[in-house]
């Protein structure tokens, strides 16, 4: 080890003392510095005295588990990569790890090459197959065609340079800042420091490629691959070609040997879209090779190791597809370790704004259209109307058209081309915003399915007056004030002013009848 990389603490908990030899000097034969222990009390007692760059623990201990050290890590919010040694075979302990927020894992008994690969992954070290891996061959030379799948643009580090600096602008592009989206920011960074496979799931259009990539830049992989693989573009005869490469001669037309995905990601991260389309038979292949961390390219006699992180997405509800017998029940189980939802447009509608900003910038710089034209609170109307069926691409879609309609600084509602058919104010996307604001508990019942009138409110025959004045009074103010600032993305001076209210009398307003939301609250 080079005398500039820095010293990485690790301790090290097993009860055999067999094992914990080899495992120590595995491990100070790499650099690092070493603590070992015997059982999950002892182990605590040292995590109590100092702190350490990682814990490698056994699943089981004498007086416990090894989860039991990582519960007690996460109650203490430790910042120690943890990695868990299980017995072979044993996928419920894996994932149960996993889980409980493990780094990675690895079964007995364990591949001292895996191990160390496995330990330097954890610490942000290169592994050592990646260091090792040749560049990624032409794909196209064979006369075969450039996969698809391998999206151009999503694979940008692919290349030459496995250590070219990765920005991860990924976060930043996944625009919105809604409860929901929040929550899923969260999750990503929350899981972006595990090895554990991530579905993402969501329908078509809402994000979970983007997602997929604020996974792998946010983590330590960021700077290896991120190779992008659509599971239902590949015809199936060339699956396992694409997946696991082939030796020059594997099959006619196979002139040289070539890479598949799985050792392009080796190191970084591989992403299967639609993994809902993986025939059965490729399902098989699949989980072998999740579960043994090795693949085999067609027509070689040995399996090679691979280090790669999974994060596979659907939109698809995959267990009703392992209900309908098209989904292998143990891959479901590999994949769905953590699973992330991004949620539909029209449930974060109050992200549309921010979105929409963020696409036309981009859109704007790559059609050399400046300044960035802006959308006419008309425009943002309209869309707030709109359900999305289609979701962010969708949107994108709209504003790429509506750039080149408007011609100007300004997008407006007409340019948007949507028809007052398919604009809906009852389902004015808004009343999910409130859902996520919180507030929509304390809108009057119905609002949401009946919007003329004062939709909660008893209806009042003609000649009827209500029992209580003031109360129905409260109630058709409340939902007023609630329409507008849903109607105003919750800024009170705008919802305010759209009913001829200064910003002092809506906030006296809305404290009077106990509305929280608005901006800041
Ligand atoms: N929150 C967001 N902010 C900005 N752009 C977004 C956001 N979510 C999605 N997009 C953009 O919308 C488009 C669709 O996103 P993406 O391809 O990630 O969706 P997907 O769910 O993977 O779609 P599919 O299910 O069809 O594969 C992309 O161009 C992406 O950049």
């Amino acid at each position: 080890m080079s005398p500039t990389t820095p010293t990485f603490s690790l301790l090290v908990v097993d009860d055999e003392p067999d094992l914990r030899t080899l495992y120590e000097l595995t491990l100070l034969r790499e650099g690092y510095e070493l603590d070992t222990a015997g059982t999950v009390a002892d182990a605590l007692a040292r995590l109590q005295a100092r702190s350490y760059s990682a814990v490698i623990t056994d699943m089981r201990l004498p007086d416990g588990s090894g989860l039991d050290i990582l519960q007690w890590l996460e109650q203490q919010a430790r910042r120690e990569k943890t990695l868990v040694i299980t017995a072979y075979g044993s996928a419920e302990n894996a994932v149960e790890a996993l889980k409980a927020g493990a780094y990675d894992y690895l079964t007995k008994p364990v591949d001292l090459r895996q191990f160390r690969q496995v330990v330097a992954s954890a610490l942000g070290r290169m592994p050592q197959a990646a260091a090792a891996s040749p560049a990624m061959p032409g794909r196209d030379s064979a006369g075969q065609r450039m996969p698809e799948p391998l999206r151009a643009g999503v694979a940008p580090t692919a290349g030459k340079s496995v250590a070219a600096p990765a920005v991860p602008v990924a976060l930043s592009r996944l625009a919105g800042r809604s409860a929901a989206m929040l929550e899923v920011h969260s999750l990503i960074d929350k899981v972006a420091r595990s090895m554990a496979p991530v579905l993402v799931q969501g329908e078509s259009g809402t994000g979970k490629e983007l997602v997929a990539r604020a996974i792998h830049d946010s983590g330590v992989r960021a700077r290896q691959r991120f190779v992008a693989v659509n599971c239902g573009a590949i015809p199936e005869q060339l699956l396992e070609a694409e997946f696991f490469g082939y030796r020059k001669g594997a099959f006619t037309g196979a002139n040289e040997d070539r890479e598949g995905f799985f050792q392009t990601a080796d190191g970084g991260t591989l992403f299967l879209d639609e993994i809902g389309d993986l025939p059965l038979a490729m399902q098989s292949k699949l989980l072998r090779a999740i579960q043994e961390r090795s693949v085999r390219p067609v027509g070689a006699v040995a399996e090679a190791p691979v280090n790669v992180r999974i994060v596979s997405a659907t939109h698809k509800d995959l267990s009703a597809e392992v209900a309908g017998g098209r989904f292998r029940q143990d891959l479901f189980y590999r994949l769905n370790v953590i699973q992330l939802r991004v949620p539909p447009l029209r449930e974060r509608i109050e992200d549309v704004p921010l979105i929409s900003e963020t696409v036309l910038a981009r859109i704007a710089a790559d059609a050399g259209v400046s300044p960035t034209p802006r959308l006419t609170p008309a425009a943002l109307g309209q869309l707030a109307r709109y359900a999305f069926p289609g979701n962010v691409r969708e949107l994108e879609n709209l504003l790429h058209r509506a750039l080149a309609m408007a011609g100007g600084e300004w997008i407006d509602a007409v340019d948007l081309g949507l028809p007052d058919s398919v604009l809906d104010d009852s389902q004015m996307g808004s009343l999910d915003g409130l859902d996520s604001l919180g507030v929509r508990a304390r809108m009057p019942l119905g609002v949401d399915s009946t919007p003329p009138q004062w939709a909660g409110l008893p209806a009042l025959a003609e000649d009827e007056v209500p029992a209580d004045l003031a109360r129905y009074l409260d109630e058709v103010e409340r939902e007023i004030l609630l329409r507008a600032l849903a109607r105003h993305r919750f800024n009170r001076t705008a919802a305010g002013a759209s009913l001829g209210l200064s910003l002092r009398q809506i906030r006296y307003r809305m404290a009077r009848l106990d509305i929280t939301a608005g901006e800041g609250g």
